[in-house]
């Protein structure tokens, strides 16, 4: 009734299937990969469509022009966050800057997001990021079927040195836990995961007689407390001239001008932390896999590695990265064909507005469903192939020059859009360019013989990362190995800040 009051005339809402009387399209929804369903809807539908669910109207956006048309152009209506009564609500009690609708507290936390990740400060945790991939390589090596722990312990031990100057090694249990959190947020948040999210009148029970309540309430506590910690930590080493830069540090030493509460400094520092490491991790991984199908791109990224650092000469630095097209190249086409974030993670719109006439209510969820956006075929001819060639040939229409600056992940839709863009793009950035030309340069990953390696068996949720799989991970040489291993014990005796 509201939308048919509120609707200017001539706009229509968008199109799309037609769902059941009050659930909507609910039952048509599947529970998990719910992308790969909308994809095929856009087909149908095209890039503007419509689902209901419940009553709430879900909007899914399928190609990169009408993603910016909304979230980035309209960004001062199109950026904030449906508040999911389980995860923002309960568990997050309006304190986790990724879940926090568009306003004043979250405007203050993205500010020292902001700060801390910037293009001049990301550049300038460059050695702690090499030195982190130095103890990744050893290990990997050492222990290959060890992939997917490493990896995250990479992504997760650099965030943690970032944002409080703690070393992984003497630091487990806290790396272990935030990495807890994390994958609690990821659980939780996915849709679906509870009842309550789609009946938000369940919020109202009492505690004795709702269970999520009870559970709710325990994850806060938990998080919570591991937020606080990590802060009263840095402010006591701080007291004693015994912490190094971090973003802790600068939070504390200069409260009063981010204009944050100590809990909401620490859920902004916590954040960092859970929206960085596991999304990090995950891209590496379908890195490996994209390797096991595609081992022609393999071997051309390391003849270009090689060419640039010798066959058996130096592991690859950050200087080098504008020298390697193909690997970044490579690294892009990774994050078009197997998206971290596949559905996108939904703005929420706070006006109605009309878009190329079209209406759009207020309160409108909208979905920039990565994996639809990634295979619109006008910008990506044969969308399903990994082809990084569509990023360094001139006859593909995503190919830019100068090849020493693209292609990179600026501006890539894998990060999200408008004023929610993902602020860690340019940690991110960092950390997949050197650990791609680092791989390149060291191992070689290649199938198990007889074992087949599926193509699209990924986890759930709204971060999704492909399920566990075989393969084999050996040193290109002896030589290679060799330089790995002095490597990283030339950090090792450089000592705990490295
Ligand atoms: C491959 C790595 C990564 C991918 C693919 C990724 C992707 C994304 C996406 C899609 C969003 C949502 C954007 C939107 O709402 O439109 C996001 C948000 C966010 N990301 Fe990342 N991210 C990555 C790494 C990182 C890193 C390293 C950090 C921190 C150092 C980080 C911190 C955040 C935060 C705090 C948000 C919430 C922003 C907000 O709601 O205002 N991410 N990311």
């Amino acid at each position: 009734i509201s939308i048919a009051h509120s609707r200017p005339s001539g706009a229509e809402l968008p199109p799309g299937p037609r769902g059941l009387p009050l659930i909507g399209n609910l039952l048509q929804i599947p529970p998990k990969h719910s992308w790969l369903k909308f994809y095929e809807w856009s087909q149908q539908y095209g890039p503007l469509y419509r689902l209901s669910v419940m009553g709430r109207n879900q909007v899914i956006v399928s190609t990169e022009k009408v993603a910016n048309g909304l979230l980035r152009e309209r960004g001062n209506i199109y950026s904030s966050r449906e508040q999911l009564p389980m995860a923002a609500k309960l568990m997050s009690r309006d304190l986790r800057p990724l879940l926090l609708p568009y306003g004043e507290r979250w405007r203050r936390g993205r500010k020292l997001m902001h700060a801390m990740t910037m293009p001049s400060a990301a550049t300038s945790y460059q050695p702690l990021q090499t030195s982190e991939s130095e103890h990744l390589l050893v290990d990997l090596l050492r222990q290959p079927d060890q992939y997917e722990f490493l990896l995250e312990r990479y992504a997760g031990a650099v965030i943690m040195r970032l944002a409080y100057d703690k070393s992984y090694e003497g630091n487990e249990d806290d790396v272990r836990k935030a990495l807890q959190v994390v994958h609690t947020v990821e659980r939780v948040a996915s849709p679906g995961a509870y009842l309550v999210d789609t009946f938000p009148f369940l919020m109202y029970l009492p505690d004795f007689l709702a269970p999520f309540k009870r559970e709710a309430k325990a994850l806060h506590q938990f998080e919570l407390t591991f937020f606080r910690s990590m802060l009263a930590d840095v402010r006591e080493r701080l007291s004693v001239n015994a912490c190094g830069p971090c973003f802790a540090r600068s939070f504390l030493e200069r409260q009063d001008s981010w204009s944050l509460s100590m809990d909401e400094g620490a859920y902004v520092l916590g954040t960092l932390f859970e929206a960085g490491s596991g999304t990090t991790a995950a891209a590496m991984m379908s890195f490996i896999l994209a390797m096991l199908h595609h081992p022609a791109w393999q071997t051309a990224i390391q003849c270009e590695v090689d060419d640039i650092c010798g066959a058996d000469g130096r592991l690859p630095n950050f200087a080098d990265v504008p020298q390697l097209p193909t690997v970044r190249a490579v690294i892009k086409e990774v994050l078009r064909w197997r998206p971290v974030t596949a559905g996108g993670v939904p703005h929420e719109l706070e006006r109605d507005d009309v878009y190329d006439g079209v209406f759009l209510p207020k309160g409108t969820n909208v979905h920039a469903n990565q994996w639809a956006i990634h295979r619109d075929p006008a910008l990506y001819p044969d969308p399903d192939t990994f082809n990084p060639a569509r990023w360094l040939d001139e006859k593909y229409p995503t190919y830019r020059t100068p090849l020493d600056r693209y292609p990179n992940l600026q501006n890539s839709s894998a990060f999200g859009f408008g004023r929610r863009i993902c602020p860690g793009m340019n940690i991110a950035e960092n950390s997949l360019h050197l650990l791609t030309a680092r791989l390149a340069w060291a191992v070689d990953v290649r199938k198990k013989p007889g074992v087949d390696v599926p193509w699209y068996n990924y986890t759930e949720g709204f971060n999704v990362q492909p399920k566990p799989f075989q393969f084999e991970l050996i040193a290109r040489s002896a030589d290679k190995r060799r330089i790995v291993e002095q490597t990283w014990q030339q950090s090792l005796a450089r000592g705990p800040g490295r």
